[in-house]
């Protein structure tokens, strides 16, 4: 069993990156890209046809990132000021990056973690809009478009990216896609928190690929919970219980409102992998209470996020809901049950219990995203 230091970044499987076959990523015969700007950095990805997504590399330094996007929205991102702001330092490395059975690599705590401790956090190395399109000559199968896209990264930027692994059928998916659909983490841009002036496309997503958060293995009883700033541009991982030395550090990679079978079936078609997490081992009389609460939880929350005018629900049954999201450690969605019942009291005019609620969700939410989480400048 290997075992490195989480801090020591890019050390753990550096013989699979062989620098001088890596530094021409795309093979002459199929680069489609050429550069149009070079102070920002941008690069269409191929020059075949308008419109084509374009590849903006971020500083060295301050990001070392990829942004893959179409070329209106990048120009917008090229100007957000975050970009000459430093990313901080990520705290000192409190996890190292083991081999854990029938998991691949994944985070195990060095020392023990308090609940609400930021464990660690980075920008990412590649960040893309999910749903760009590509030449139908440059496919998942071949990888052009996504090796074409790292090239213009740093030596140490793309070592680490070859040092993740991908789940992907290699006889289907070139080691590129395979890589980022195994370890991509969603990235919110847009959720009023912008860091420039220009809010791109709410109902877009965009997804993040990290080197150390990329390693976080799912729980369906997280330990953690990944959150993404806007505002510094960093993913980040918050602990949401204490976490023990030698306790994998885990995060959610599917809605933990979904019932059992709805998240395995996820996770299988997904990430590849049958979820034995301890939420899923239970037998299936404790799975039935579990998929029960957690339903409980999804329609409750489903009645209170988007409307203006949410019902008036007891307290008495909010406080059963807050207990069940913190039996099945749903510490999010308990920080939301807090905020959403906060805002129904306000509503109804019940002035002590919504200063109370409001000041229990402000805490929940310090403690699952941190100080600067956007739920907090609401
Ligand atoms: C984002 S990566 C996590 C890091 C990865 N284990 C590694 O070695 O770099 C996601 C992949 O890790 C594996 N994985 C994550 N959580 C798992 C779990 N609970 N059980 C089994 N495999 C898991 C799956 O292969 C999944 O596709």
């Amino acid at each position: 069993m290997t075992e490195t230091r989480a801090s020591e970044r890019g050390r753990y499987l550096t013989t699979q990156f062989d620098s001088s076959s890596e530094v021409r990523l795309v093979p002459r015969s199929a680069d489609t890209t050429r550069i149009i700007s070079e102070d920002p950095l941008v690069v269409i990805g191929d020059t075949r046809y308008e419109g084509a997504p374009c590849f903006l590399y971020l500083p060295p330094g301050q990001a070392d990132t990829v942004f893959v996007d179409y070329l209106d929205n990048l120009r917008a991102v090229a100007r957000w000021p975050v970009w000459s702001h430093s990313p901080g330092t990520p705290p000192e490395a409190a996890f190292s990056i083991r081999e854990i059975p029938g998991k691949g690599k994944g985070m195990i705590a060095r020392r023990a973690i308090k609940g609400g401790e930021l464990i660690w956090s980075e920008r990412p190395i590649y960040a893309a809009r999910r749903t760009l399109t590509c030449a139908s000559d440059q496919t998942d199968a071949n990888g052009i478009f996504y090796r074409a896209a790292l090239q213009k990264l740093s030596a140490a930027s793309r070592r680490a990216f070859f040092e993740l692994g991908s789940a992907y059928p290699q006889s289907e998916f070139d080691v590129v896609p395979g890589i980022l659909n195994t370890n991509c983490l969603e990235i919110s841009i847009s959720d009023g928190d912008s860091p420039g002036d220009h809010d791109p496309d709410p109902h877009d997503s965009f997804a993040g690929l990290f080197p150390t958060l990329s390693r976080a293995n799912h729980s369906c009883r997280p330990s953690a919970n990944y959150y993404f700033s806007v505002r510094s541009f960093t993913g980040q991982l918050w602990a949401t219980e204490d976490i023990s030395p030698g306790e994998e550090i885990t995060i959610t990679y599917t809605p933990l409102t979904a019932p059992r079978m709805e998240r395995r079936a996820f996770l299988a078609r997904t990430r590849f992998f049958l979820c034995s997490c301890p939420a899923c081992a239970i037998p299936t009389s404790q799975a039935e209470t579990s998929d029960r609460r957690r339903i409980v939880i999804c329609e409750l929350l489903a009645r209170l996020q988007h409307t203006q005018y949410p019902p008036r629900i007891p307290k008495e049954e909010l406080e059963q809901i807050l207990e069940w999201a913190a039996a099945e450690r749903m510490m999010v969605e308990y920080a939301k049950v807090l905020l959403f019942g906060s805002q129904v009291f306000t509503l109804y005019g019940e002035r002590e219990a919504a200063a109370e609620w409001a000041a229990r969700a402000r805490s929940a939410f310090r403690m699952v995203e941190g100080e600067w989480s956007h739920h907090l400048s609401r």
